[in-house]
């Protein structure tokens, strides 16, 4: 949809800053340029109680993972330390960081100066993207997450594009496309990896995910997310807690924090190690390790100074595929907590409904109350 000027649509009451739908913002950064420092819109007050829950104690302990061990075939038992270790990562945080990864800092750069650059394109350079057909739309250019099903609106532009099974890409900025395609095979490789230690962290052969979740021929959604800078951070967010949609989502931003994840009811800041990917599980890897390896909640604040940029690539089930708790883990005596359903069902529910906590997942529990 066409972003019609802000003015035009605002309620203006004497005590309360102006209401204002985020269909008709169209572009947070547009508006955040055009506001400068004044009163964000009531429409964007995401906060309701003051901000003072962070755990600092915690940052430190957030798992790090040495990727060239989980790929040291040569070396089992360095190998079997690294394959606990991720295990414990998973059922103990659901996030943990990785080294060693083998991306280059100059991909990784390249990576966010380009979605920068998109980002900084004219809004009628963009709007050939704008995101109203629906999540399968294969490049969707938007604000917020899902205005139409909003209360409350997130402080956040995003492109999200679907890479895999097939590649697509915006022809633009010049050179984005190229530098992303290799960015997301190398992002999926390492997932691969990654899902395959997991399985053997879980008593399952190596490949029995991979398989069970189809996983070659999976969906992988990249999100290119860009907060400005906003006058008051401690009134909204760029996103509100929430888990993701896939198996395994690898993030990385510009140097800017912003991203908090829950440990044991508490927000934990993100501070990532210098070149680290960042990695969450999703709640299909809930599913299918039926609740051992639990999605994270997650969700990203703002600050006054800087526009922060963050590229989330999101690693998928095949969306045809029936998928729930993997056979294995559920056929003893132990009883599946989640129903079987497809990926491409799940994920529909997942970007239309109105982003919160782990109401997707909810939604194919089996007895709720777990
Ligand atoms: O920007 C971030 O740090 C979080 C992004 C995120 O949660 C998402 O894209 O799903
Ligand atoms: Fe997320």
């Amino acid at each position: 949809m066409a972003p019609t000027p802000a003015k035009a649509t605002a309620t203006v009451s004497s005590s309360e800053p102006p209401k204002i739908h985020a269909s008709h913002i169209g572009s947070i950064k547009a508006f955040a340029e055009a506001n400068g420092v004044g009163p964000i819109p009531s429409s964007y007050h995401s906060i309701t109680e003051p901000r003072d829950d962070v755990a600092h104690d915690l940052a430190a302990s957030i798992p790090v993972i040495d990727f060239s061990l989980l790929t040291s075939h040569h070396d089992p038992r360095r190998r079997a330390f690294a394959v606990r270790q991720l295990g414990k990562a998973c059922a103990d945080w659901g996030f943990f960081m990785i080294t060693n990864h083998g991306i280059s800092e100059t991909l990784m750069e390249q990576v966010i100066n380009k979605s920068h650059e998109f980002h900084n394109l004219p809004i009628e350079e963009k709007k050939e993207f704008a995101d109203n057909k629906g999540p399968f739309t294969p490049i969707r250019h938007g604000t917020s997450f899902h205005p139409q099903s909003e209360k409350v609106h997130y402080w956040r532009d995003y492109l999200k594009v679907l890479t895999h099974p097939q590649f697509n890409f915006p022809h633009k900025p010049y050179g984005f496309k190229e530098v992303a395609y290799e960015y997301c095979e190398k992002i999926r490789e390492i997932a691969r990896n990654l899902i395959e230690a997991i399985s053997e962290s879980l008593g399952l052969e190596a490949k029995s995910l991979v398989e069970y979740t189809g996983f070659d021929r999976g969906l992988t959604l990249m999100a290119v997310n860009l907060y400005p800078a906003c006058p008051e951070p401690e009134l909204a967010l760029g996103m509100p807690p929430h888990s993701d949609h896939g198996l395994l989502t690898v993030l990385i931003q510009n140097g800017i924090g912003g991203l908090q994840v829950m440990q044991g009811g508490r927000w934990v800041n993100v501070d990532p190690l210098p070149n680290c990917l960042v990695v969450n599980t999703g709640d299909q890897l809930e599913a299918v390790s039926n609740g051992r390896y639990r999605s994270v909640v997650h969700r990203a604040v703002l600050n006054n100074r800087d526009t922060r940029i963050s590229v989330a690539v999101a690693n998928g089930p095949e969306l045809e595929k029936e998928i729930g708790p993997a056979p294995e883990l559920v056929e003893k005596e132990e009883e599946a907590l989640f129903k079987c359903t497809t990926y491409s069902h799940y994920f529909q529910i997942q970007q239309q409904s109105r982003l919160s906590h782990k109401s997707a997942l909810d939604q194919i529990r089996i007895n709720p109350q777990n």
